[in-house]
Formats: structure tokens, sequence, C-alpha cells
């Protein structure tokens, strides 16, 4: 299996590029991150041309975080800020050559919410072909994101199917998947050939991959035997120092 450090929990106490010759050092295979926006796109290009790892993903600014946003894109009459969060999203994607993109919808429901995500979508995936790049969206748990637009991976291939884009994918977090739908082995069979990127973290505490209901050892030997062999990501909350919490890698 190859890896990628999630550098939005993994040493997310170290600037970006620290924690990217971290991510190396600790032999991961590529990196991804959150929210990099406030990191200049040189100090990023310069620690990943030094390591020779690749950032797999970035996320799309959440909006007014502090007044209780966590994405816009599924926000109706919020679309003019929605496009604004997706072209900068590119625009930081393609200087570091970044292949993903994760358009956050935000907290909203109803049929509505589904319009609205589903043109703005159609707009990001328009705006990132001509890079190459993919565009993901994620159902998240309804205990870390509650009122979060998309909670399940039905809905998120309802979405994927109404926007009928080729670049749009599905980004299947297992920790998420695991609390809202459960039966993971069967799931990642049935939706591989829409999964853009997988992602992984212990379940329910959202640690490292080596305790908690979900065997990653298992989950890990099915997806390499579907012959998925992209970098898996470790998005998990080390608690502490995240190089002390590794072990798993060795196992995997
Ligand atoms: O929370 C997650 O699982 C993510 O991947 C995000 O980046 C969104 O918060
Ligand atoms: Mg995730």
């Amino acid at each position: 299996m190859s890896f990628s450090a999630n550098l939005g929990f993994l040493w997310a106490d170290r600037p970006l590029p620290e924690a990217i010759r971290a991510a190396k050092a600790a032999g991961f295979d590529a990196v991804e991150c959150h929210w990099p926006y406030d990191v200049p796109t040189e100090a990023v290009t310069a620690a990943l041309q030094e390591t020779g790892l690749r950032m797999l993903g970035l996320n799309t600014r959440r909006g007014d975080v502090a007044g209780g946003e966590n994405g816009l894109s599924a926000l109706p009459g919020r679309e003019e800020d929605a496009r604004a969060a997706i072209d900068e999203a590119i625009a930081y994607a393609v200087t570091i050559n970044t292949p993903n993109i994760h358009v956050m919808a935000g907290f909203t429901e109803g049929r509505d919410a589904h319009e609205t995500f589903v043109e703005n979508l159609r707009y990001a995936c328009e705006k990132a072909a001509p890079y190459g790049i993919t565009i993901l969206i994620e159902p998240l748990n309804r205990y870390d994101a509650p009122g979060y637009f998309l909670t399940t991976t039905d809905q998120a291939l309802a979405v994927i199917a109404d926007v009928g884009a080729s670049n749009l994918k599905l980004m299947f977090d297992c920790y998420h998947v695991q609390l809202m739908e459960g039966d993971l082995t069967h799931r990642i069979e049935a939706l591989l050939p829409s999964i853009g990127h997988i992602q992984f973290a212990s379940v329910p505490d959202r640690g490292a991959p080596d305790h908690g209901e979900v065997n990653y050892t298992h989950i890990f030997s099915i997806i390499a035997r579907l012959g998925y062999d992209a970098p898996l990501g470790a998005e998990y909350k080390p608690g502490g120092d995240t190089d002390a919490t590794l072990s798993w890698m060795n196992d995997a």
C-alpha cells in the first residue's frame, strides 16, 4: 500500500512546508491538506520539490467558520462566494500541481440545496477540467458535522449523477462512512468506479488506524485486491506527537 499524510491533522503543529518534510522523513508517499491558503505557494512548491512528494488534494475554503459555516457550495444564494472559493482552490492547486479539490457543501438541506450544489459543482468541474483536476465531494458524519448537507454515499452518487461530469468523484473517507453507513468492504467494492480518493482513521475516536471498530489490515487488503493503487489518505488526529503514532505503517 502507499499512503498520503493528511497535513490538516498530521504534523498540524508545524508550518505546512515543515509538515511536508516530516511526512517525507516518516516514509509517506504523498501528502494532502485541508486549507493551505495562508501559506505562499512558493514555500509549498519548494518543500514538494525538495521531498519529491506530491500534494494530492486540498479543500475549498469553508466561508465564515467563526459564524458557523463549513463550506459554501450547497448554500442557495451564496453562489458568488462559492464560486470564488472554487476559483481560488483551482488557482492554488494548479500552482502547486495538485490533482484533486474537495468542494465543501456546507450546512444546509433540501431540494434547493441539492440543485445549488449540482450547479456549483458543474461550474467547478468545467473550470477544473482543462487542468486535469478532479473535483471531489465527501459525505461527513452527523456527529462531527451535524447539519452538513452531504452525509451518505448514496446521496453523493445522486449528486454525481445529476452533475454528469467525468471529473467529479467521491471522496470515500472510511471514518465517516463507517459512522454513517458501515459495511465498508461491500461499499468500497461497489463504489470503486466512483471513488477519487480514499481516507481513513480509527472509529469512533478518529485516531491512528490501529485500534477501534474497523480492522484496517483487512480494509487495506480489500483495497489492494481490487487493484486500487493510489495513496490512501491518513486523515487522523494524532493527539500529540505524530511521529509517535506511525507504527501502523509497518503493519500495513
Ligand atoms: O473532515 C474530513 O474528513 C475531511 O476530509 C475534510 O477535509 C473536511 O473537513
Ligand atoms: Mg476526510
